[in-house]
């Protein structure tokens, strides 16, 4: 028995130089007009900052923050065991320098490897002519006139149901789960329009999405991870079961149902027909684009699914949470929803708000608003490309093929020298100009949406969306928070609020529930 521990040990210490050798002394430095770049603060010898890359994502963004303040714009590299080396971009002229050469800057191996599990070939996870055919399906979706369905007929409907599950609280005094009321707002609307299918915030599929994303996560985080997973993933493989088992039903529901709802002669335009004639679209242009291919059909599917329904469900959750903490943004919120929908202050009848809130106006405050909370909560928190073939940053830093380049939107979203001293305050008048116009920000300096050719698809979708909203809650309720201190993220590819986001909630001045 000695032996045999004895002979264990001698293996995991081989095992350990080998892995050393081969992921750690061999990382190149990378190097700026030559010089050997800084590295930050904790970076340990062998492990170099794999250790940090473990904790609990909040320290690691807290990390971010804290080298974005030491090393300013400055890029800086950072060594994981089992990562190739990379580096970290701060710089908004650096970033735009990756948006704009898509050719060099691709997902890469890394990151498709890792990540592959989840996304299989969806988008979000693809290069090449797979991303280019899914991109065009989404186009194709997202057009101005789907839009409009979304905003005059899908929004208010799923809206108006989560209104009349509220209003059904205001009286009780119970406590509501906020982020799960966002999240079925956002999964009825996806659902519908994207897959002609009914799907809710707590079906088996989202609840094993929610843990595939966050165990995926872990796999960035951690270097051993193909080696724990034998151990600990039973749960991880079931939620991909579950996960594949739904998308394969996507697809099986969309090709029984073909184009049913979109035949241009089929008489009046009610809403309920301007809705079923849109439902559906993008799993019937997926179809139509990979036919032979129900596995990649279902893997579209799910991507255009998560980055779409999750991100928008995110930011809503912790606009509230923010709202909850600043009383005199409320107040203008309501303002300007009120004198954009010509409502009278006192004499506003539920009919009236209902009705004007429920349409697409244009309400500059509570668009800076959402723009602000997105600064401070940025959805898709962490980034990461692999340069294709060696190329050398705006800056001077040279990348050697394969290296890889992060930039935390959390951290440089908090950076002093691009947004001022108070960047870590909540302040939508930062978004206006003096006469209340929106001021726009380029992708690399505001990087929520990415930039570049990958641009989020749907970023005005996820506007509209938010604003309207974010407009109709606040007027219509007051929250307060059932929970005690500081909120913060759990583990996953983008930033659900670990708890989720409990509060109370009664009518607003401006409305009487029916
Ligand atoms: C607040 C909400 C949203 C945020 C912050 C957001 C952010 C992002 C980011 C950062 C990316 C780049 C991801 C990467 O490649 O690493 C992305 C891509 C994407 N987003 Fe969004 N997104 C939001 C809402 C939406 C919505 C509503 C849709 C609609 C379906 C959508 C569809 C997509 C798609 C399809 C891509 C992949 C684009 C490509 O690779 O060409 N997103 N989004």
């Amino acid at each position: 028995m000695a032996l045999l521990e004895g002979s264990g040990l001698a293996w995991l210490g081989l095992l350990g130089v080998i892995f050393c050798y081969r992921f750690v002394l061999r990382t190149p430095t990378i190097r700026r007009n030559g010089v050997p770049l800084r590295k930050p603060p904790n970076t340990l010898p062998i492990v170099g900052n794999g250790v940090l890359f473990l904790q609990a994502r909040q320290k690691l963004f807290s990390w971010f923050v804290k080298c974005e303040k030491q090393f300013g714009l400055e890029t800086f590299q950072i060594s994981v065991p089992t990562l190739p080396p990379g580096v970290v971009i701060n710089d908004p002229k650096n970033l735009e320098y990756v948006f704009k050469n898509e050719g060099i800057f691709g997902k890469g191996d890394f990151f498709k490897r890792l990540s592959r599990d989840l996304f299989g070939n969806g988008i979000i996870n693809v290069d090449g002519e797979l991303w280019k055919a899914q991109r065009k399906a989404g186009l194709a979706f997202l057009n101005a006139s789907n839009l409009r369905v979304l905003t005059d007929v899908a929004l208010p409907r799923y809206l108006g149901q989560a209104i009349k599950h509220l209003n059904g609280k205001t009286r009780d005094g119970n406590v509501v789960d906020l982020q799960m009321i966002f999240h079925e707002i956002t999964s009825q609307l996806m659902g519908k329009m994207a897959y002609d299918m009914e799907m809710h915030a707590d079906d088996d599929f989202t609840v094993a999405f929610d843990y595939a994303s966050g165990a995926t996560t872990e796999r960035f985080q951690n270097p051993l991870w193909f080696v724990t997973e034998l151990f600990t993933g039973s749960q991880f493989r079931k939620a991909l079961k579950t996960i594949r088992v739904f998308g394969l039903r996507i697809v099986d529901n969309a090709a029984r149902t073909p184009d049913k709802n979109r035949d241009p002669s089929s008489g009046s335009y009610s809403n309920s027909n301007r809705l079923d004639e849109v439902s559906g679209s993008l799993i019937q242009s997926l179809l139509e684009v990979f036919a032979d291919d129900q596995k990649l059909v279902s893997d579209a599917a799910l991507n255009y699914l998560s980055a779409g329904r999750d991100t928008v469900a995110q930011a809503l959750t912790w606009c509230t949470y923010l709202l909850m903490q600043h009383g005199l943004v409320v107040n203008k919120i309501r303002e300007e929803a009120i004198a954009a929908s010509g409502i009278n202050l006192r004499i506003g009848t539920k009919d009236e708000i209902n009705s004007a809130v429920f349409t697409p106006i244009s309400l500059p405050y509570t668009t800076a608003t959402f723009y602000e909370t997105l600064r401070l909560y940025p959805p898709i928190p962490f980034e990461i490309k692999q340069c294709e073939k060696a190329t050398t940053l705006p800056d001077g830093t040279f990348l050697p093929e394969k290296s890889i380049v992060f930039w935390c939107t959390w951290a440089m979203n908090r950076s002093r020298i691009c947004w001022g001293d108070d960047a870590d305050s909540f302040r939508p008048e930062r978004w206006l100009t003096e006469d209340g116009k929106l001021i726009t920000k380029s992708a690399a300096e505001f990087p929520v949406f990415n930039g570049g050719p990958r641009l989020c698809l749907g970023k005005r979708m996820a506007e509209l969306l938010a604003v309207q909203v974010i407009a109709t809650m606040v007027l219509l309720f007051e929250f307060t928070p059932a929970y005690r201190g500081e909120r913060v993220s759990k583990s996953s590819l983008t930033l659900p609020m670990e708890g989720g986001l409990p509060c109370f909630v009664k009518p607003s001045q401006y409305h009487t529930p029916s």
